[in-house]
């Protein structure tokens, strides 16, 4: 298990937003955590990375918790968030550069694995650009490059399909699938269901922040009920809000 959440509540003031959240997130998978608006994704994200500490429960990444050595817990993870955060001051190249410096990558190797997706994402002619001539999606895929040029055990993204191009979305899947290969576990926050569906090998539905299903399609359909189902239909059940005009 490489992304272990046991039983986590936690919030912003002592109301709790998450109430005894568990899942797991495992080598070679991606996980789709979905749920309406409000559900809590973005708060159990904000506790994975470290921005915010659970009232009660544990969140480890290869069996080791933040508090334990937190270097090494944040350097066991790689975070897009949806909107993309770029230092104005700094170029592409210089992003990549301060991404090696943190997580303690060798610069020359470094430039060279985040060349190969600069490329994918067709940013080369880009490298000495400012993020103030980029726009929202080349931001986006400047992010997903500072993310993947290193290799770490867990990735954590924050709803990849709103922003990219469908040349940016399919290059975005083959690195995916690649880093699967490669052994690593993806967690990915989106609304996107048809995307989600399709790219996704389990699914963690939180609602009011509480899970409400975990597991593979299948296993949402036999729950359910529902032989079949599409992954939109089975929301729908699972957070009973279809609401009709
Ligand atoms: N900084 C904050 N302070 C107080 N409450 C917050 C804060 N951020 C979010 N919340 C509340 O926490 C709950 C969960 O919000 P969260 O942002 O985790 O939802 P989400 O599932 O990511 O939603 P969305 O799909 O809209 O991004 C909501 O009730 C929200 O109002």
């Amino acid at each position: 298990m490489t992304l272990e959440i046991k039983d986590i509540t936690g919030g912003y003031s002592a109301v709790p937003v998450l109430n005894n959240v568990s899942f797991s997130v495992k080598k070679g998978e991606l996980t789709g955590l979905i749920g309406l608006n409000g559900a809590g994704k973005s708060t159990t994200i904000k506790h994975i990375i470290g921005l915010m500490q659970p009232f009660s429960g544990t969140i480890s990444i290869n069996g080791q918790m933040i508090k334990q050595n937190p270097k090494a817990y944040r350097q066991a993870f790689a975070f897009v968030p949806e909107t993309p955060v770029l230092y104005e001051e700094l170029t592409l190249k210089e992003h990549i550069e301060l991404t090696a410096l943190a997580y303690g990558l060798e610069k020359e190797e470094a430039m060279k694995r985040a060349l190969r997706y600069v490329k994918a994402f067709r940013l080369e002619e880009k490298l000495e650009w400012f993020p103030a001539y980029f726009s929202k999606g080349m931001k986006q895929k400047v992010m997903l490059v500072c993310a993947f040029m290193v290799d770490v055990p867990l990735y954590v993204i924050d709803e990849p399909f709103l922003g990219l191009d469908p040349l940016g979305i399919h290059t975005f899947r083959e690195i995916v699938s690649e880093k699967k290969k490669q052994g690593a576990a993806i967690l990915m926050s989106t609304h996107v269901l048809s995307a989600a569906e399709k790219d996704c090998d389990n699914f963690v539905v939180l609602h009011n922040g509480q899970i409400s299903h975990s597991g593979t399609l299948a296993n949402m359909q036999e729950a359910l009920a529902m032989p079949g189902a599409s992954l939109d239909d089975l929301y729908f059940r699972l957070t009973e809000e279809v609401i009709t005009l």
